[in-house]
C-alpha cells in the first residue's frame, strides 16, 4: 500500500465484466487507480492495484453487488482521505440524460427505469452508486452517460426503419462507450487529427465503433441497447432480426432465455466455447480460438467499412480498450485487410505498441490511445461540484 493518502475524486467504471477505479488529485492527476476483472460469467474477480497489490475474490459468485463494497471499503477508502466527489459510468441515459448529473433519489429511479435496455450493464452501474453512498454517506454521486456522446448523431441514423411512432416511444439507436469516444476525441489535437475523420474502435469486452468528425460522433456501431454492432466477447453484435424471432419460438417464448444466450453465451465466448477473453483465444491452439479471432476480425472490418460509408471517408483509425491496446495480432489482422483504404501496418510499430501503427509512408495512420474513463467521469464530476 502507498504511503500518502489521495484527496479528491473517485471515478467508478462499472463495465459488462470489470470495474475500473481512479482516485484524482484536483487537477487530474491518477493518483491511485486499479481493476476487478473477470466478474460474473462463472470466473472469480482479480483485482490489481497501481501500487502493486493484486487480489483474488473469495469465490467465483461473487458479482459486481458483491466487489463494490469490499473494494471501495478494503481497498480505495484506506487509500483516500477527504473525498468530495464520486462520478460513475452509467451506461445507458435514455432520451432523458444527455449530460452528467448529480444523483438524488429521483434521477437514480430513472437510472433504474433504463435497466431493461442495458441488462448486461445498468445494475451494476447502479450498484456503485449505492455501495458508494453507503459508504460515503453525504459526498455527491455523479452520474456520467456513455450515451450522451452520440446525442446529435443525425436523426436518419438515430432512428430505425420502423414505423416512426416507435422513435417516438423512444426506440432509436442511442450508442454507447461515448465517455471512451470523449477521451478519445480530446486526445485527437495531440495525434495532428484535427477537424479530421476518424474511426474510434473501442474494443474491450464490450466492443464498438464510432465514426467523428471534428470529435463529434456522427455514427456508431451500437444501437438502442449494447447488443449490436461488432462481435464481443460475450454478446454477438449485429444479428438478422429474423434469427431473433426464430430464437424466440425455439425457446417456447422464454424471452429470459433468449435474453441470457445473446447477453452472456454468443460473441467470442460462444464461438469459441473456450472463452470470451482475447488472451485466452490468441494463446490456445484450438481450431474453434482461431475461427473466433476470424470471425471478430472480419466483424470488425465490416464496420469500419460502414464508418467509413457514413464519414464520406477516413482519415484515420483510433484503437483504444484491452484489446485495441494490447491484442497486436487483431490490430494487425484488422490493418491488413484495409490496405485498399490506404492504411500500410507498420509490422514493428504495431508489435511494440507504439502510438502510431501505420509505416511513414502510409497513405492514412493508425494509432492507439489509452482508453481512460475514469478522467473524463472525474472532469464532468468536478465540473458538476462547481
Ligand atoms: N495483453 C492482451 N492481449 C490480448 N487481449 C487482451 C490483453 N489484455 C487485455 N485483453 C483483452 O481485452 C478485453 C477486456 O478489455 P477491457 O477494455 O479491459 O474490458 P471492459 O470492457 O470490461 O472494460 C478482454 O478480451 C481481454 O482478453
Ligand atoms: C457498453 C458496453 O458494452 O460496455 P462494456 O465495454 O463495459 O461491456
Ligand atoms: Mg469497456
Amino acid at each position: 500500500m502507498s504511503e500518502t493518502p489521495h484527496t479528491g475524486l473517485l471515478a467508478l467504471n462499472c463495465g459488462s465484466s470489470s470495474i475500473k477505479f481512479a482516485l484524482f488529485t484536483s487537477d487530474f492527476e491518477r493518483s491511485f487507480s486499479g481493476l476487478v476483472e473477470a466478474i460474473g460469467h462463472g470466473q472469480t474477480p482479480r483485482l490489481k492495484t497501481s501500487d502493486g497489490e493484486t487480489m483474488e475474490f473469495d469465490s467465483a459468485d461473487q458479482g459486481h453487488a458483491e466487489v463494490l463494497p469490499r473494494l471501495i471499503n478494503d481497498i480505495i477508502l484506506p487509500r483516500a482521505v477527504a473525498i468530495t466527489g464520486v462520478g460513475h459510468r452509467i451506461v445507458h441515459g435514455g432520451e432523458r440524460f444527455s449530460a452528467p448529473v448529480t444523483v438524488n433519489p429521483e434521477i437514480r429511479a430513472g437510472i433504474a427505469e433504463l435497466m431493461p435496455f442495458a441488462p448486461g450493464h445498468q445494475p451494476h452501474n447502479l450498484a456503485g452508486i449505492d455501495a458508494a453512498t453507503e459508504a460515503l454517506p453525504g459526498v455527491p454521486q455523479i452520474a456520467c452517460f456513455d450515451t450522451a456522446f452520440h446525442a446529435n448523431v443525425p436523426v436518419v441514423r438515430r432512428e430505425m426503419p420502423l414505423p416512426r411512432s416507435y422513435a417516438q416511444n423512444g426506440l432509436i439507436r442511442y450508442g454507447f462507450h461515448g465517455l471512451s469516444y470523449e477521451h478519445v476525441a480530446a486526445s485527437l489535437a495531440g495525434l495532428g487529427l484535427s477537424g479530421k475523420r476518424v474511426i474510434a474502435c473501442h474494443l474491450g469486452n464490450g466492443c464498438s465503433i464510432c465514426g467523428m468528425i471534428d470529435g463529434e460522433s456522427i455514427w456508431t456501431s451500437m444501437g438502442f441497447t449494447p447488443l449490436d454492432g461488432l462481435m464481443m466477447g460475450q454478446r454477438p453484435g449485429r444479428l438478422d432480426p429474423g434469427a431473433v424471432l426464430w430464437l424466440a419460438e425455439q425457446h417456447g417464448g422464454d424471452l429470459a432465455a433468449v435474453s441470457k444466450l445473446l447477453y452472456h453465451h454468443s460473441g467470442l465466448s460462444g464461438v469459441s466455447g473456450l472463452s470470451g477473453d482475447m488472451r485466452t483465444l490468441l494463446a490456445s491452439d484450438k481450431p474453434d480460438a482461431a475461427f473466433a479471432v476470424e470471425m471478430f476480425v472480419d466483424r470488425l472490418v465490416q464496420e469500419i467499412g460502414a464508418a467509413a460509408a457514413s464519414l464520406g471517408g477516413v482519415d484515420a483509425i483510433v484503437f483504444s480498450g484491452g484489446i485495441g491496446e494490447n491484442a497486436a495480432p487483431v490490430r494487425a489482422m484488422a490493418l491488413q485487410k484495409l490496405e485498399w483504404l490506404g492504411f500500410s501496418l507498420d509490422p514493428r510499430a504495431n508489435d511494440a505498441r507504439a502510438q502510431r501503427l501505420t509505416t511513414a509512408g502510409s497513405q492514412r495512420h493508425a494509432f492507439v490511445v489509452t482508453a481512460d474513463e475514469e478522467r473524463i467521469i472525474a472532469q464532468a464530476t468536478a465540473r458538476l461540484l462547481d
